[in-house]
């Protein structure tokens, strides 16, 4: 039954390495992923496609509401997003993208929209859930919860590494302005605000490899939930 899978919460700030460590924790338990952002990124990009402002709550609303997008697995593991017919996977990641998804991120009765459907990932085995409020709005009462940092710089060097390799044109001053921006809005918003839970592990990634973050957060994981 859904109800009794179990939950792992992976929150924490822009280039942190939550969406590497939940794929690979993920995959390590044979759980299910969800990548919150993703749907805050799809939903700001059928934004842009529609000329909407992503301030106008009254505007983006139904459109979060109604949002037709697919996320499906493909042999190799990848994931594929698919907005109105159209492949998105890879459009969504920019910083331009990502800055108008902290924007209608913002916005209450957009959340409230979106609840339900990130909501359905939860199946058994298990999932693990990343993004800004996933223990303290979506899934608070995970039994895993843990909170991602890393210093602006490092997260700004990581980031430009990886638009780099996928072949974006990325400035570094930009990347660490961007990240800054962002994190401000995420943090500052009145709604699910990027915050702690109480109960969550913290664990600052800068001087780690993803290697070693992956392994420190099994292995809590394994000892939080009695697995052998
Ligand atoms: N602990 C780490 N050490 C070094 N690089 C990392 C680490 N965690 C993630 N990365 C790299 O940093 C980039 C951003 O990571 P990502 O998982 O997308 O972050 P987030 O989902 O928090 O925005 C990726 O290219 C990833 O491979
Ligand atoms: N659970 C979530 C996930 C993302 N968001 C918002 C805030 C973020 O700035 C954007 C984009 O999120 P995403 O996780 O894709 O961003 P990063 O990969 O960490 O840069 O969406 C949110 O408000 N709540």
């Amino acid at each position: 039954m859904q109800q009794d899978a179990a939950v792992i919460t992976i929150d924490g700030p822009s280039g942190s390495g939550k969406g590497t460590l939940s794929r690979l924790l993920a995959q390590k338990l044979g759980w299910h992923f969800l990548d919150s952002g993703a749907i805050y990124r799809v939903l700001a990009l059928a934004a842009i496609h529609h000329q909407i402002d992503p301030e106008d709550e009254d505007a983006v609303q139904p459109l979060a509401a109604h949002l037709d997008v697919q996320f499906s697995t493909d042999d190799d593991g990848e994931v594929k997003i698919i907005l109105e017919g159209e492949n998105v996977s890879s459009t969504i990641r920019t910083e331009e993208v990502g800055a108008v998804a902290s924007k209608v991120a913002a916005l209450p009765r957009v959340r409230e929209a979106l609840l339900r459907r990130q909501r359905a990932f939860r199946e058994v085995p298990g999932l693990v859930a990343d993004g800004r409020d996933m223990g303290t709005v979506v899934f608070p009462q995970a039994k895993v919860k843990i909170f991602l940092t890393a210093s602006a710089e490092v997260r700004a060097q990581r980031r430009f590494l990886q638009l780099k390799n996928k072949g974006f044109d990325v400035k570094i001053g930009d990347l660490l302005h961007d990240i800054q921006a962002r994190d401000e809005r995420d943090t500052n918003r009145a709604t699910a605000p990027l915050v702690a839970a109480e109960d969550a592990l913290m664990l600052d990634s800068s001087d780690k490899d993803i290697t070693q973050v992956l392994d420190e957060v099994y292995q809590y994981a394994k000892s939080k939930l009695q697995l052998v």
